[in-house]
C-alpha cells in the first residue's frame, strides 16, 4: 500500500505574548504579540507535508478569512484536505500563551473548537478514511468516539496508529485509549499524570525505568517523553530498546511548537521503518529547527531536511 499518513485533529489560532524584559506575571509585560497559525494536528500535518510524507488531514475549518488562510497554507504544503469540514463557526479553537524573555511557556489558556461537527463526519466516514491510509495520527483528547472510533477501524486493519495528547481532558479519562497505539508520545508534565505524581522528581534512569514499567503495564506498544531542554526518552517493548535521547543546540525564540515538532519528526521516522531508537533522532531535529522560529513550524522544513546529514544519513538508508 502506499503511504498515506492521515492525522486527525484541531486547527487553532495561537495568540502569543513575547516577553521582551524579565515577565512579571503580576505586572504589566512590554512585548510583542502574534497571532499564528496552531493546532496540534494541523502543526503535525504541516511538518509531516514539509518532510516529504504524503499527508491528508481531518478536521473542521471556519468559513472565516483566518480559516481561509489556514486552509491556502496547507494546500500550498501539499496536505490532502478533502476530509477537512466547513464550518461557519466555533470550528477552529484558540489558544492564549505567554512566553517569557527566553522563549519557554509560561502560562497558557484552552479554548476548544465545537468538535460535534467532526464527530458527526468521523462515526458516518470513519471507515473510508481508515481504508485509504496507511497510517494515523490521531490527537487524543478530541472526544471519545472519535478516538475510539479511529482506533478500533484501524486495529481491525491493522494499521498503526501514532497518538499525541491534545490537553489531556478526554485521555485522563478514558486511559484505555492508549492501548491501542502503536506509539504515544508525550511530554513530562503529561507523563506525570498519567505515570505517577513523583515521575518528574526521578533521575533519568529512574524515568526510563519508570516508563517501562507503565508501558509494560498497559496495552501500549511503544512511548516516548519528552523533557523540554532535557531531551527525551523513549521504550519499545516489542525489541525492550529504552533509552534516552539528547537534544541539539538551538537558537532559542519560542519553544511551544517543540512537541508537535517533535512528534512529527519520530512519526516520519517511524513510517520510514526506522526503529524508535532513530525516530527520535528525527523528532529532536525537527523540534530544534521550530525552537527558532516564532511560529509553530519552521517554515523552511523541507531545505533544512534536504541539507542536514544526520536527517539524510537516517532516511535516505
Ligand atoms: N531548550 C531546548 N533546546 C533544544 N531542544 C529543545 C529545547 N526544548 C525542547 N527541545 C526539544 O523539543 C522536544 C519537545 O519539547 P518539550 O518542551 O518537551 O515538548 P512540549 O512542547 O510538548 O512541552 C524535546 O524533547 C527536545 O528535543
Ligand atoms: O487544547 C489545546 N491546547 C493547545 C493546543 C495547541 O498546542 C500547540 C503547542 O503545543 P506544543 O508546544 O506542545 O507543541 C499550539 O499550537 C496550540 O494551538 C491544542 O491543539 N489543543
Amino acid at each position: 500500500m502506499t503511504t498515506l499518513v492521515t492525522v486527525i485533529g484541531t486547527i487553532f489560532v495561537d495568540c502569543k505574548g513575547f516577553a521582551h524584559q524579565h515577565y512579571n506575571p503580576l505586572g504589566r509585560n512590554l512585548g510583542s504579540i502574534q497571532f499564528v497559525h496552531g493546532g496540534v494536528g494541523r502543526n503535525v500535518v504541516e511538518n509531516l507535508a514539509n518532510l516529504g510524507v504524503p499527508s491528508s488531514f481531518v478536521s473542521t475549518m471556519d468559513e472565516s478569512a483566518l480559516g481561509e488562510d489556514i486552509k491556502k497554507r496547507l494546500k500550498e504544503a501539499n496536505v490532502s484536505i478533502d476530509h477537512a469540514l466547513h464550518t461557519p463557526s466555533e470550528g477552529m479553537g484558540m489558544w492564549l500563551a505567554v512566553l517569557n524573555e527566553n522563549g519557554d511557556l509560561v502560562g497558557s489558556i484552552s479554548q476548544m473548537p465545537n468538535l460535534m461537527a467532526l464527530q458527526n463526519h468521523v462515526l458516518q466516514h470513519g471507515e473510508e478514511i481508515v481504508k485509504r491510509s496507511s497510517h494515523l495520527a490521531l490527537e487524543l483528547d478530541l472526544t471519545e468516539p472519535i478516538s475510539r472510533r479511529f482506533l478500533e477501524l484501524a486495529k481491525q486493519s491493522n494499521k498503526p496508529v501514532y497518538g499525541i495528547p491534545g490537553n489531556l481532558d478526554i485521555i485522563l479519562k478514558h486511559r484505555e485509549l492508549l492501548d491501542l497505539l502503536d506509539c504515544f508520545i508525550c511530554n513530562n508534565i503529561e507523563a506525570e499524570k498519567l505515570i505517577g505524581d513523583t515521575f518528574n522528581e526521578l533521575d533519568l534512569q529512574g524515568k526510563i525505568a519508570a516508563l517501562t514499567g507503565y508501558v509494560d503495564s498497559i496495552g501500549l506498544q511503544s512511548m516516548v517523553v519528552t523533557l523540554g531542554a532535557e531531551g527525551s526518552i523513549y521504550y519499545d517493548r516489542r525489541t525492550k530498546q529504552s533509552g534516552y535521547q539528547p537534544v541539539f543546540p538551538v537558537q532559542l525564540v519560542d519553544t511551544s511548537g517543540a512537541g508537535d515538532a517533535f512528534f512529527s519528526g519520530t512519526v516520519t521516522g517511524l513510517v520510514r521503518g526506522l526503529p524508535l531508537s532513530e525516530a527520535v533522532v528525527c523528532g529532536t531535529k525537527v523540534a530544534a529547527w521550530t525552537i527558532e522560529s516564532k511560529e509553530n513550524n519552521c517554515r523552511e522544513l523541507a531545505e533544512k531536511t534536504r541539507n542536514d546529514e544526520v536527517f539524510q544519513a537516517l532516511l535516505v538508508k
